[in-house]
């Protein structure tokens, strides 16, 4: 792993800037022929890049069944247990209204409704991620979203992996497509024969999903960009190398564009946690897409200060940011970008990549500077309300007009005078 000195200029915005626009041709293409010509591009691309020849898209309830009964009992156990810590997090997140009484009998206030479909990416190209259909899901089901569509990629046997129909049916979700990549966002977006559109797209994916995700926005809402994975480690001279390497190596693993930055006080860790990772990395079955992403995306830098450190994270706004050294939780306080935080050494990612019940959906590529993880926020919408009876009219109606025309908005002044015109209806 490359190592340098911390100086001003250090960047999340991977060199994949050039492949994205690679990327992003495909993307195009491939949403406009999915508008175009729904199910049957939506075969072709799976024929393509999945390599599987389907004749239907929908997973059947026997094959959800069929893959529960022969799961390993263990492995079930330990999903619902993190079911259950995911969802008792996101239970606590608010649907929190306001009511807010104004005079004269009046009001305002949010009325708070769920969304009514959701399509949740659940990626599978290179691994299997039953761990984001609970991370998408039970958001979606505690927020009260009554269509609940899950997709991702098949096998080439034309599957989805036995973990993915588990966990979706631990979480409660029965409509599930062998669909992924680009063409699963367009049809989510415009729908096909197959998949009725819905109304917002969550979830991660590779770039190829996180940039149609992007372009459809608009025709339907997204939660984020959540592209290939991401840390960013501050550590210093207390940290154990061996155990930040294998830390770097965990989001190296998931993607050959996933990123992985130590930012480091201590010369001497910097050193060791390179040798460290080149000696893992052979340790990976996935050792070839954890060594592409390392060579082209890792770097470990020496910073002069703790200060400077979080200065640099603060630019960066990872996705995920581990802090191991002293007082890690005073250091945590002065974090302002990052998607998630994982304090201490007992708190390694794949502690809220799978189990504590944060979410795991989180902002890659900076975007954490505005975005936030995944949460039940995302499936709900506010709508104002406003309640403004005869007496609250009569008072506020001579500001609202005169305001309206200070606007030179005629129209809206005439229509809050309007309600006077017809005299006998009033006290
Ligand atoms: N940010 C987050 O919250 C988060 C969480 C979990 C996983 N992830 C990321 O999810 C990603 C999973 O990636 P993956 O590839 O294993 O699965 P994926 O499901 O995201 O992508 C697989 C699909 O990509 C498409 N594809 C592959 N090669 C293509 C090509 N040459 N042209 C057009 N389309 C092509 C195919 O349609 C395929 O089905 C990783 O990047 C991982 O880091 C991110
Ligand atoms: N680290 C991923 C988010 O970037 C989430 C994940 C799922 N499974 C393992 N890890
Ligand atoms: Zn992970």
């Amino acid at each position: 792993m490359k190592i340098s000195k911390l100086t001003d200029s250090i960047s999340l915005q991977r060199s994949v800037e050039q492949a994205n626009v690679d990327h992003l041709t495909t993307v195009r293409q491939v949403i406009e022929d999915v508008q175009k010509n729904g199910d049957k591009a939506l075969f072709a691309y799976t024929e393509k890049w999945d390599g599987a020849k389907l004749t239907s898209l929908k997973v059947t309830q026997n094959e959800i069944d069929e893959a529960f009964e022969s799961f390993d009992g263990q492995l079930i156990q330990d999903l619902e247990e993190a079911a259950t810590n995911i969802r008792a997090f996101h239970s606590k997140q608010s649907r929190q209204n306001i009511d807010f009484p104004l005079a004269k009998n009046s009001y305002i206030k949010y009325q708070i409704t769920a969304l009514d479909s959701v399509g949740l990416y659940v990626p599978g190209g290179t691994a299997a991620y039953p761990s984001s259909v609970l991370m998408n899901a039970i958001p979606a089901l505690v927020a009260g979203v009554e269509r609940v569509v899950i997709v991702s990629p098949p096998s080439k046997e034309g599957k989805l992996p036995a973990s993915v129909l588990v966990a979706a049916k631990i979480a409660g979700v029965t409509e599930i497509y062998k669909v992924g990549g680009a063409q699963a966002i367009a049809a989510l977006a415009y729908g096909t024969d197959s998949i009725p559109a819905v109304d917002k797209i969550t979830g991660p994916g590779n770039s190829y999903v996180a940039l149609a995700k992007r372009e459809v926005f608009g025709k339907v809402a997204i939660d984020m960009i959540a592209g290939p994975s991401e840390i960013a480690v501050i550590a210093d001279e207390t940290a154990y190398a061996d155990e930040v390497a294998s830390d770097l190596l965990a989001q190296a693993e998931h993607d050959r564009f996933a990123c992985s930055i130590l930012i480091t006080t201590s010369e001497s860790l910097a050193e060791q946690v390179a040798l460290e990772v080149e000696k893992q990395l052979k340790q990976l079955p996935r050792e070839e897409i954890a060594r592409a992403s390392i060579e082209n995306f890792g770097h470990i830098y020496v910073a002069e200060s703790l200060e400077q450190a979080i200065d640099a994270v603060n630019e960066l706004a990872p996705e995920h940011l581990e802090i191991i050294t002293k007082n890690a939780e005073a250091v945590a306080e002065q974090v302002k970008h990052a998607g998630a935080i994982f304090i201490g050494r007992f708190s390694s990612e794949a502690v809220g990549d799978y189990f504590a019940g944060t979410n795991h959906v989180l902002p890659t590529n900076s975007t954490a500077k505005f975005s936030s993880g995944l949460c039940v926020d995302d499936f709900l919408k506010k709508t104002s309300v406003v309640y403004y009876s005869e007496e609250m009219w009569k008072e506020q109606y001579p500001k609202i007009a005169r305001l309206a025309r200070m606007e030179q908005l005629e129209g809206h002044a005439r229509s809050v005078e309007s309600r006077s015109w017809n005299k006998g209806d009033l006290n």
